[in-house]
């Protein structure tokens, strides 16, 4: 099965980059060979690579900047995610996408199911929402996980935010009542890979549709940077590590809002992301060794 992965030197992208030897054979694009929001670009890319499936990891992600950035930041959420499901359905090839726990509005108690309704209160969370629905108008077979919190080798994340932060400064504050499932980025290619394997081998593989990727256990971002922090220290890896302090979100105004209950649940049963903890104490001496040059 060849895999065409898009967006492949973000965060997400580059860590389905480095699974070549998963028994696919995987492509990728940037957006420099492919921008999704060129119609165009798309067409020729998917000709020349002739993929059976596409893995979208392209999109914006800023979401603070988005607030300011909408157009843009709908320019690639929904437009050129609508560009690739055109595409993908015109050649029958399945597309896999990512979603985020920002569609929700946090206001539940317990866990979010892939049936719950969505009401984003950002940009960022809206444009995602926006890009899903244009998948599943325009495909027949799609995978849309919904993911939360991600953090890998590559590309920006909380845990490299902390670690920078961690260099000059002894005290922090973090907000304390926002909830999710921090995801590592090799949990998520190992779920979306191995769905993709069951489907090849005839087992019983996902149904197209709509996914959560479920990721325990839950913490708030406070409690997320203390266990960086933490992991850390336990590994020899940091000797000095910044006291945190917690605080409501309501003292650490940003432009967008982001949801106070973010936690992923699925009603099915064999999606779920691997331990994050155990993935962050693997990838944490490859993230600050990249982040000692800076
Ligand atoms: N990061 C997170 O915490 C979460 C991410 N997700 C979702 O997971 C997916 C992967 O995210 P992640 O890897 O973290 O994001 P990154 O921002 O790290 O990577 C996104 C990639 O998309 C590329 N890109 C942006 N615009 C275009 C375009 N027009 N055409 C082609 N490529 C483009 C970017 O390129 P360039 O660098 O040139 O801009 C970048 O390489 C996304 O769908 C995201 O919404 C969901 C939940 C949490
Ligand atoms: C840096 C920092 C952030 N915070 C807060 C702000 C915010 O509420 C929370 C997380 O901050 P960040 O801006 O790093 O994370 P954010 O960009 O909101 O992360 C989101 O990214 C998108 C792409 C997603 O899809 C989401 O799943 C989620 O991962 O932590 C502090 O309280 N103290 C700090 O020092």
């Amino acid at each position: 099965m060849r895999i065409l992965v898009i967006g492949a030197n973000g965060q997400l992208g580059a860590e389905f980059m480095r699974h070549q030897n998963s028994g696919f054979q995987i492509d990728g694009v940037g957006r420099a060979e492919c921008d999704i929001c060129d119609l165009q670009e798309v067409q020729q890319c998917l000709n020349r690579y002739d993929p059976d499936v596409v893995i979208n990891c392209a999109a914006y992600t800023a979401v603070d900047a988005a607030e300011e950035n909408r157009e843009v930041c709908f320019a690639v959420n929904h437009d050129g995610v609508l560009n690739l499901a055109k595409c993908c359905a015109e050649r029958s090839i399945p597309l896999v996408h990512f979603s985020t726990d920002y569609v929700f509005d946090g206001q539940k108690e317990g866990v979010w199911y892939e049936d719950d309704t969505p009401n984003p209160i950002n940009c960022y969370g809206e444009s995602k929402l926006a890009g899903e629905d244009a998948i599943r108008k325009v495909c027949n077979q799609y995978l849309i996980f919904r993911i939360s919190w991600v953090f890998g080798q590559y590309g920006p994340n909380f845990v490299k935010t902390m670690l920078r932060l961690a260099k000059t400064r002894s005290e922090l504050n973090v907000v304390s009542d926002q909830y999710g499932g921090p995801t590592a980025t090799p949990c998520i290619v190992r779920a979306v890979l191995g769905s993709l394997a069951n489907s090849r081998s005839g087992e019983r593989g996902l149904a197209w549709g709509t996914y959560h990727l479920p990721s325990e256990p839950f913490v708030s971002w406070a409690q997320f940077a203390e266990f960086i922090f933490a992991k850390a220290q336990e590994l020899e890896l940091l000797s000095v590590v910044p006291q945190v302090h917690s605080i409501p979100t309501s003292e650490y105004p940003t432009p967008a809002k982001r949801p106070l209950n973010s936690r992923l649940g699925s009603g099915e049963q064999e999606v779920s992301a691997c331990d994050w903890q155990t993935a962050l104490g693997r990838l944490l001496p490859g993230i600050i060794h990249s982040l000692e040059g800076e």
